[in-house]
């Protein structure tokens, strides 16, 4: 079932080899090997519980592999320190809330600290890049508020807010749709889009085929270890979205763009 994706070694961004993820005793991802390379914008899907979130905490240097090697600009992991690492991996993880009062403009420009230097206060810089991501999000109304005091669908687009403020090179992005209305999740595409056409490096996890729309690659992870990986173009067939389900998937073309739905039980 697993297929090793081709990519150009000059370009190389993220090289994942013989990557193995479990947990406790449940292999989620057996030899995993992908080559993600520069600019790409890849979707991982998968049914709940299949391990999606647990490949990008390890991707973000969170959780550790039970065996494999990953390489971050053809550099081994292991060689890069927790605070470089923070300015090339900007990681959206699914956990909006915070534990002690924050407002959402401390929230965002947190999204920063990789880029300060100790005791230093954020410049005006980064309050301004800050701003910027509070309007694309259309949260520029909630700067002063409480995250607590936020809805879900809000907090969720502060949290991809600062993820963004990070400006990194490469961004890991958990359901970053998840609770958002269709017209916020429409916006929050066009903004990853954005990022993506200006250089940046996506990996989404989703739980909507349809977003492969705008992913170059695709990974699907089927629960037991076993993958498949490669071009948006092989690898989304009603076929393989069926087996990936377990529930019947069908397609049909719009305007030339073809849409996956589920059929009714
Ligand atoms: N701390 C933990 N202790 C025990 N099991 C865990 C722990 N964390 C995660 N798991 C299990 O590991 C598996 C993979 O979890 P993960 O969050 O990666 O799945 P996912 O594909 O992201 O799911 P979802 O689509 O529901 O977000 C799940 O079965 C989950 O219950």
């Amino acid at each position: 079932m697993a297929i090793a994706t081709q990519g150009s070694r000059a370009m190389s961004h993220l090289s994942i080899r013989s990557l193995l993820i479990k947990q406790g005793e449940r292999p989620l991802c057996t030899g995993l090997n992908l080559e993600v390379n520069r600019g790409e914008s890849w979707l991982i899907l998968g049914e709940n519980g299949c391990g999606k979130s647990t490949l990008l905490a390890t991707l973000a240097a969170w959780l550790k592999p039970a065996a494999g090697e990953i390489h971050l600009n053809k550099q081994s992991f292991k060689k890069w320190s927790g605070a470089e690492r923070a300015k090339e991996i900007a990681w959206l993880n699914q956990q909006d809330d915070c534990p002690f009062p924050l407002s959402v403009i401390e929230k965002i420009l947190s999204g920063r600290h990789p880029h300060l230097s100790h005791w230093n206060w954020e410049s005006s810089d980064d309050l301004r890049l800050a701003d910027e991501q509070l309007a694309r999000l259309d949260i520029s109304h909630l700067k002063h508020r409480d995250l607590a005091t936020l809805s879900g669908g809000e907090r969720r687009r502060v949290s991809l807010a600062a993820a963004l403020a990070q400006q990194a090179p490469l961004i890991l992005l958990d359901e970053p749709l998840s609770q958002l209305d269709l017209r916020h999740q429409q916006q929050a595409l066009s903004v990853l889009r954005e990022e993506n056409q200006a250089g940046r490096t996506l990996l989404m996890v989703s739980h909507d085929p349809n977003h492969a729309h705008q992913a170059s690659h695709v990974l699907l992870m089927f629960g037991n270890g076993q993958w498949l990986a490669g071009p948006t173009i092989e690898i989304m067939t009603s076929k393989n979205l069926s087996a990936l389900y377990r529930t019947e998937i069908r397609s049909t073309h719009i305007e030339g763009q073809e849409w996956f739905m589920p059929q009714p039980r």
